[in-house]
């Protein structure tokens, strides 16, 4: 097991993993698959953990955003089925051949320079992205559609497996505009000359609020990591999720200042009274953000203002008193009766949850707990992203 050699990690809980996915599994039918979205680095978490984590609690199907995140997958020993959820080069078709992993198409000219491309002899799956109106990739059209299908039927290796959209709209109150996308999905997939095995459209919110509105296969990932979607839907989830992410350090140095004394880059806080500073060795290349500034943490259980200006390795809060060097800082997750959720970061940073655990960069170590136990540390600066 590898360690780490400054006291600042992240914690993750693949124990909430499991719930979050079992409980989806037991909430949708029986017949509805999973697909565990593990691009980013499974948000944040760590891919290879989370996704072997999700697929023993119930998910068959995996993706990522780009080929390099599903190629790392399988050098780490992932065997399920990986879809890219966004574009690959048409000459890269050959090691999607050979390491099983399913491409998103929605362009015929792709799919013809992959066609000619490709001399090989293994089956390349691939998932027709429609666009419904997320704006961002898919087919629009009925002869760009059956255009792309002619052309993967038309060659001896290429197999059409699934056909997607993705909703806009799914985490917010008002449906309209998700109404809008789900009935012009029904519309474009009446352009098929036959079905797929797989059709899917949720993500997590259109999931938890709209289970009979996903068709066969759903793609899970901000509410497998324990968050909702977002803060307004919230109320209306359908069961208990668990954040499985936390992040801590601990105080490395702490001194008394006398007012007038100033804290951090361009001496912003003066100590307006008598007061103890701690130093915790996280900044802002770890993604511990300078508009942080002002925000809190947790240490001894409650709550210690940041002052002054986030650095790049290290930052000072405010002590309510005076603490040994060494002391436990929480950054997002609980002390005592006292949380800092990732959704408390968000609103601070007036961001999205999805955006602050992407942002906790490789050099933050993450500790793996499994089973209430460390299963393994994964230190990216001392052993590289090959560390499986
Ligand atoms: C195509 C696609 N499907 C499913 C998901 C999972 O959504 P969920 O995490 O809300 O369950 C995403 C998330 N993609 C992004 C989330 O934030 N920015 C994105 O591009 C996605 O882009």
């Amino acid at each position: 097991m590898n360690s780490f050699y400054r006291d600042t990690w992240a914690e993750i809980d693949l124990d909430a993993i499991y719930h979050n996915v079992s409980q989806l599994r037991n909430f949708l039918p029986n017949e509805t698959r999973i697909l565990a979205v593990v691009k980013a680095n499974a948000y944040g978490h760590g891919d290879a953990q989370v996704a072997k984590t999700a697929l023993e609690a119930g998910a068959s199907y995996l993706a990522v955003a780009f080929l390099d995140e599903a190629l790392a997958l399988r050098k780490k020993g992932i065997t399920a089925p990986i879809l890219v959820l966004g574009a690959s080069r048409p000459n890269d078709v050959h090691l999607a051949a050979k390491h099983q992993i399913t491409l998103t198409v929605f362009q015929p000219e792709w799919v013809e320079q992959a066609a000619n491309l490709y001399k090989g002899t293994e089956r390349v799956r691939f998932h027709l992205k429609m666009d419904t109106g997320m704006g961002r990739l898919g087919v629009k059209e009925e002869a760009e559609t059956k255009r792309v299908i002619e052309l993967i039927d038309r060659h001896p290796y290429f197999s059409l497996e699934g056909v997607y959209t993705h909703f806009a709209t799914a985490d917010e109150i008002n449906t309209d505009y998700f109404s809008f996308q789900y009935h012009r999905f029904l519309q474009m997939l009446e352009w098929l000359p036959y079905k797929p095995s797989l059709i899917h459209c949720g993500n997590s919110a259109t999931a938890l609020r709209f289970p009979n509105k996903v068709f066969n296969m759903v793609r899970f990932g901000i509410s497998m990591y324990g968050l909702s979607p977002s803060p307004d839907i919230k109320p209306y989830l359908p069961y208990e999720i668990k954040e499985a992410f936390s992040l801590h350090s601990r105080l490395v140095h702490v001194k008394k200042l006398k007012p007038g004394e100033k804290v951090s880059y361009g001496a912003t806080y003066t100590a307006e009274t008598e007061q103890w500073i701690g130093t915790v060795p996280i900044g802002y290349a770890d993604g511990w953000l300078r508009k942080l500034q002002n925000f809190h943490v947790l240490v001894n259980g409650k709550k210690a203002p940041i002052v002054g200006r986030i650095c790049m390795d290290q930052f000072m809060v405010r002590l309510p008193e005076p603490m040994p060097i060494g002391t436990k800082v929480t950054l997002i997750g609980r002390q005592g009766d006292e949380y800092i959720s990732v959704d408390d970061v968000a609103q601070y940073l007036d961001t999205i949850s999805y955006e602050v655990l992407c942002t906790i960069s490789y050099r933050v170590p993450r500790i793996f707990f499994r089973n209430k136990s460390i299963m393994e540390v994964r230190n990216v600066v001392l052993n590289g992203n090959d560390y499986v």
